[in-house]
């Protein structure tokens, strides 16, 4: 459902940040980017967006797919209340109000934001903006998710609820491209693997492929990476 090739891209005419990146991703399928700090993944993802100045390649979405973001750091309007995000994401999608309240009301509950359904996501603690995040972009029951370091800030029982959450949308059959940098989970979780570092594609494909590519003959995903700031 998505297909990357990119030549070149950047923030600045002829400075490149990423080179040679491919990348997909297909029905079904949770593709874990992974990569050193400033090795290009959020860029990467900006790319893909069409959020980045500067990009020469493809990006092909397959027609007709929905996608929904996840963002590093969550962003809401200042202004609005949880229910007014939720208002508001059904009225762009035009989702019949018969349909989103009771999907709505029943991920509330279990993300267990019931109670502050009525407050500004601004007041709220990383994890529960995270998960206002992921009830967000369910609403449009998306065929593809691309989401930028879930797990960070979330403790067990919000990271088990976005595992679990995780799977049932892979179930559904969208795909999922995520950012990470815990890998131990990626490695559980992922059916492939994108490794950038320093701005272009060191490795891809399943776990075995991966290390192989690494040149890690036994090992786990962190043995792809040096130690530190060699
Ligand atoms: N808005 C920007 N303008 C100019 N340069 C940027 C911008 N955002 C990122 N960069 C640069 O692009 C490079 C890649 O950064 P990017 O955020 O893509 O890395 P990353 O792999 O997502 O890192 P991390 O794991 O730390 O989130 C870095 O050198 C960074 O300084």
């Amino acid at each position: 459902m998505l297909h990357v090739a990119i030549q070149s891209g950047g923030y600045e005419p002829n400075e490149p940040t990423i080179k040679n990146i491919r990348l997909s991703v297909n029905q079904g399928e949770l593709v874990a980017m992974i990569g050193s700090n400033g090795a290009g993944k959020s860029t990467t993802i900006k790319a893909l967006m069409g959020q980045l100045p500067f990009l020469e390649g493809e990006v092909e979405l397959q027609k007709g797919i929905r996608y929904s973001f996840i963002p590093e750091r969550p962003t809401f309007y200042e202004d609005l209340t949880l229910w007014e995000h939720i208002q508001f994401v059904a009225s762009i999608e035009e989702l019949k109000q018969n349909e989103w309240e009771p999907f709505v009301k029943e991920w509330l509950q279990r993300l267990r934001l019931t109670d502050v359904v009525h407050h500004l996501p601004g007041s709220f603690s990383k994890g529960m903006q995270q998960k206002s995040m992921i009830l967000l972009g369910l609403m449009s029951r998306p065929s593809l998710w691309i989401i930028d370091e879930p797990f960070m800030g979330l403790d067990p029982s919000a990271t088990k609820l976005l595992l679990a959450t995780l799977e049932e949308e892979r179930e559904r059959g969208a795909g999922i491209l995520m950012c990470t940098h815990i890998l131990d989970t990626a490695q559980r979780i992922a059916d492939r693997f994108v490794i950038i570092e320093s701005g272009t594609l060191h490795a891809s494909g399943t776990l075995s492929e991966v290390l192989s590519q690494c040149n890690v003959e036994r090992g786990t995903l962190y043995d792809c990476f040096p130690e530190g700031d060699e």
